[in-house]
C-alpha cells in the first residue's frame, strides 16, 4: 500500500509506503506500482495507531457487556492498534491457566494487544511471570470494579517480585481509609466524587512510589485524576496514565450524567480537571490511557451505590485529542506521543509507536477537518453509550494494523480481519 501526500505529526507531508507488516519507505514523490493499493492522503493527517495500555475488554465473564470482538472493532474504529486487557474479568486473570485461557479469547482480536496479569491473595506469580506478560496490574489498592483491593503487604511483595522480573507494575492507586464516608448520607449523582476524595487518591500514590523506590521498581499510575498526584508520580521517577474523561468531564457534567459518570477515580472539580490538562499539554503526563469499562445501559440505571463504576471511551479517546489539535489546543507532536511514541517507549514496544521505516504499519488516517459530534448508539462496543455524547470528535477513516486494514470509513463502514495478536509473544 502507498499512502500519498499524507501531513505527519510534524507537519511533513510524505509518502509513505507499507510492505507486508511494516513501513517499508517515508519519502517524496514515491512512485505505486501496479499491484499496490494508493491511497491519496493529501490534505489529511497521518498518525500512529493509539497504543492503549488500559482497556477492560470483560471476557471471559462478562461478555454482555464487552467481547475482544465488539471492544477491539470499537477500538479499530477508534485509531487504537492496540490495547492492554486488565485483569478484573471472572475468573480473574492470576494464575498460568487463566491467563492462557484469556489469551485464548484474545485470537478474536482486530487489533494487536498485551494481557496483563492481576495480584489478590491467590495469584500464582510464577506461572504469570512464565507467560507473555504485558504487565501486574492493574493492581488495586482499593476496591473498583471485582473487589480486587488488596493490601499493603501483597502490595509490597508484588513490587518486588516484579522488580526481580524488570516487571512493570501499573497502579489503581486510591486508598480507602481517605474515603469520605459522610457522603454516604446523600443520593445524589455528585455523591461518588464526594466520596473517593482527591485526597484518598494523593495518599495512594504517593505510598505506591515509596514502595517503588524502596524496591528499585518501576511503576505505572493508572487513571490519575488529580494534579498533586500527577506532580507525586513525576517527582518520583515513576509514569502514569489520565483518561479522556479525567481530561474532558469534571463534577460539572454530573447533574447531566447521573450515575453514567460513576467511575473510579471519580470525576473531580473543574478546577483540577484545567490543571490535568495543562499537565497533559505540557507533557508532564506520560500517556492517555482510556480505562474503557463498559457496563450496559440496564446496569448504569441505577441508584449512585449501586450502579457498577467504569465508562467506555476507547472509541472516542483518539477522536477527542484530534478535536484538541483542530481547535489548537495541542500539537499533533504532543497527541503521537501521548497516544504512541511514550507507551511504546514506558513498555517496551520497540516496533510501535512511531512513523518511520521498520516501524510496525500501525496506522491511522483522519481527515482534520471533518469533527463530528460522538453518538454513544454509533459506536462499536457492546455498551452503546457514551459519556462524552454530542462532543466533536476527529474519526478516522482507515485504520491499519500491521499493515492490514482492520478499519475503513468512506462511504460505509468496513472491518477487516481478527489478525491482532500478543505484542509480547513476537
Ligand atoms: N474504572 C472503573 O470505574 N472501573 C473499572 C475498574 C477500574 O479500572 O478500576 C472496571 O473494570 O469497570
Ligand atoms: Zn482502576
Ligand atoms: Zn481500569
Amino acid at each position: 500500500m502507498l499512502i500519498t501526500d499524507a501531513t505527519l505529526p510534524d507537519g511533513r507531508t510524505r509518502d509513505v509506503r507499507i510492505e507486508g507488516e511494516t513501513i517499508a519507505e517515508i519519502g517524496e514523490l514515491l512512485s505505486t506500482t501496479a499491484e499496490e493499493r494508493s491511497i491519496d492522503a493529501s490534505g489529511k493527517r497521518l498518525m500512529p495507531g493509539m497504543i492503549d495500555v488500559h482497556v477492560h475488554f470483560r471476557q471471559p465473564g462478562y461478555s454482555h457487556k464487552e467481547t475482544w470482538a465488539s471492544g477491539s472493532k470499537s477500538a479499530a474504529a477508534g485509531g487504537v492498534t492496540t490495547v492492554v486487557d486488565q485483569p478484573n474479568t471472572d475468573p480473574p486473570t492470576i494464575d498460568g491457566e487463566r491467563f492462557d485461557h484469556k489469551s485464548e479469547l484474545a485470537a478474536d482480536s482486530l487489533v494487536d494487544f498485551g494481557i496483563n496479569g492481576g495480584v489478590t491473595d491467590e495469584w500464582q506469580p510464577e506461572e504469570l511471570f512464565a507467560r507473555p506478560l504485558f504487565a501486574l496490574g492493574e493492581v488495586f489498592l482499593a476496591d473498583s470494579t471485582g473487589n480486587m483491593g488488596i493490601d499493603a503487604d501483597l502490595f509490597a511483595d508484588a513490587v518486588s517480585r516484579a522488580s526481580e522480573r524488570d516487571v512493570t507494575v501499573t497502579v489503581h492507586a486510591e486508598d480507602a481509609r481517605r474515603f469520605n464516608e459522610s457522603a454516604r448520607e446523600r443520593d445524589d449523582a455528585d455523591a461518588w466524587s464526594a466520596y473517593r476524595t482527591p485526597q484518598a487518591e494523593i495518599d495512594a500514590v504517593r505510598r505506591a512510589c515509596t514502595v517503588a523506590n524502596d524496591h528499585d521498581a518501576r511503576i505505572h499510575v493508572a487513571h490519575t485524576s488529580t494534579p498533586e498526584a500527577i506532580d507525586i508520580a513525576a517527582d518520583a521517577g515513576m509514569t502514569c496514565e489520565v483518561t479522556p474523561h479525567h481530561l474532558f468531564l469534571s463534577r460539572n457534567d454530573l447533574p447531566e450524567l447521573g450515575t453514567f459518570g460513576r467511575m473510579n477515580p471519580p470525576l473531580r472539580r473543574e478546577n483540577r480537571r484545567r490543571k490535568v490538562f495543562e499537565r497533559v499539554a505540557d507533557g508532564t503526563v506520560d500517556m492517555i490511557a482510556t480505562d474503557h469499562a463498559p457496563h450496559t445501559r440496564e446496569e448504569k440505571d441505577a441508584s449512585i451505590w449501586e450502579a457498577p463504576s467504569g465508562v467506555p471511551g476507547v472509541e472516542t479517546a483518539l477522536p477527542l485529542l484530534l478535536n484538541e489539535a483542530r481547535e489548537g489546543n495541542l500539537s499533533y507532536e504532543r497527541i503521537r506521543d501521548l497516544t504512541a511514541a511514550n507507551p511504546a517507549a514506558v513498555f517496551g514496544l520497540s516496533n510501535k509507536g512511531r512513523i518511520e521505516a521498520g516501524f510496525d504499519a500501525d496506522l491511522v488516517l483522519v481527515d482534520p477537518d471533518d469533527p463530528r459530534p460522538i453518538r454513544g448508539e454509533e459506536t462499536h462496543t457492546n455498551c452503546d453509550w457514551t459519556p462524552f455524547e454530542g462532543m466533536d470528535a476527529v474519526f478516522p477513516e482507515l485504520t491499519t494494523v500491521r499493515g492490514t486494514v482492520v478499519y475503513e470509513n468512506r462511504h460505509e463502514e468496513l472491518f477487516g480481519e481478527p489478525v491482532g495478536e500478543n505484542v509480547r509473544s513476537a
